[in-house]
């Protein structure tokens, strides 16, 4: 069931045309990673998505045009800089934020969901940046919606509360939630995302799954600890570049197999030998030039 349809949609800030023709569907339960480099216009297609912005070009957001009561009450949001500093409390935030939704969840169960029952009734002006964010996603998630568009979720979250926000996510896609993601910590998001779309000069330059994408960059990554001399690398068969940090080295090779035969000889002078396929990073970095 499609859940999110956009035919040639465009956008104008003024004179300066952020999107110029966006093609993309969503499916129901698919969990989408949108990426792109800063100021692609990810924040403005989530925006156009919930109605907030004008956009040419068509839209339909759970078979409705976006915007819509019936998309509000389906709809849970965490955007960019989006929570109001007022000197409510946590618990009344999340019940304020229940209260707009139909068939909404106990917020006192949502505040231990997002790991802050102890700040329930701490003032939202007391929190830090990280625990903003937390509730930012509870009232994200307070409406018990289908669908989630989740703009930078874990940005001024520490380590540990990333690792909680995905495992978070990863219940959720169990619940059969449908979600778009936009991340910078693409480590993340390459091990989430069913489906990337990767938004460049105001299109998508790629709608797939990593998979798909790595076949599109075929490149072997060999890293081993070296005392040898990186120009000794460059030489072999299919090597394209060789990196070296310390005793580090990074060797990417468009044919794995064939660079590895030839590294055999010098097997007793390499140690920690891994082999990696070309990170979701690596990729983005190469498409960008960034
Ligand atoms: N209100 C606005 N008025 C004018 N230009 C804007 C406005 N909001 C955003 N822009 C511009 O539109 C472009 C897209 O911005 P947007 O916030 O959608 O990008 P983004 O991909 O979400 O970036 P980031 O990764 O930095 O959050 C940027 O060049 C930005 O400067």
């Amino acid at each position: 069931m499609t859940v999110i349809q956009a035919t040639h949609l465009k956008f104008n800030y003024g004179s300066k045309q952020v999107l110029k023709d966006i093609d993309f569907t969503v499916e129901k339960g698919e969990i989408i990673g949108l990426i792109g480099e800063n100021g692609a216009g990810k924040s403005t297609l989530l925006n156009i998505l919930l109605g907030l912005l004008p956009a040419h070009g068509a839209a339909t957001v759970l078979d409705q045009k976006p915007g819509t009561a019936f998309n509000k009450a389906h709809l849970g949001s965490m955007l960019q800089g989006d929570m109001r500093l007022s000197g409510i409390t946590v618990l009344e935030m999340l019940q304020e934020a229940a209260a707009q939704y139909p068939k909404a969840l106990d917020p006192q169960a949502i505040l231990t969901e997002i790991g802050l029952q102890a700040q329930g009734n701490q003032r939202i002006t007391s929190l830090s940046g990280g625990q903003l964010r937390r509730v930012t996603f509870g009232m994200a998630l307070v409406g018990n919606p289908d669908l989630l568009f989740l703009d930078e979720p874990t940005a001024g979250m520490d380590a540990k509360a990333r690792q909680d926000f995905w495992q978070h996510i990863e219940t959720l896609r169990q619940q059969g939630k449908t979600m778009i993601i936009t991340s910078h910590y693409l480590e993340e998001i390459q091990q989430i995302a069913d489906r990337l779309l990767i938004l460049q000069d105001g299109r998508f330059t790629f709608q797939g799954t990593l998979d798909e994408l790595q076949a599109q960059h075929l490149e072997t990554v060999i890293s081993c600890r070296t005392e040898l001399q990186p120009a000794i690398f460059k030489g072999l068969p299919a090597v394209t570049n060789v990196q070296q940090t310390g005793l580090l080295l990074k060797i990417h090779s468009t044919d794995g197999d064939l660079t590895l035969k030839a590294l055999v000889p010098l097997l007793d002078q390499l140690h920690q030998i891994s082999v990696t396929r070309k990170s979701l990073e690596d990729i983005f970095i190469q498409m960008t030039g960034k």
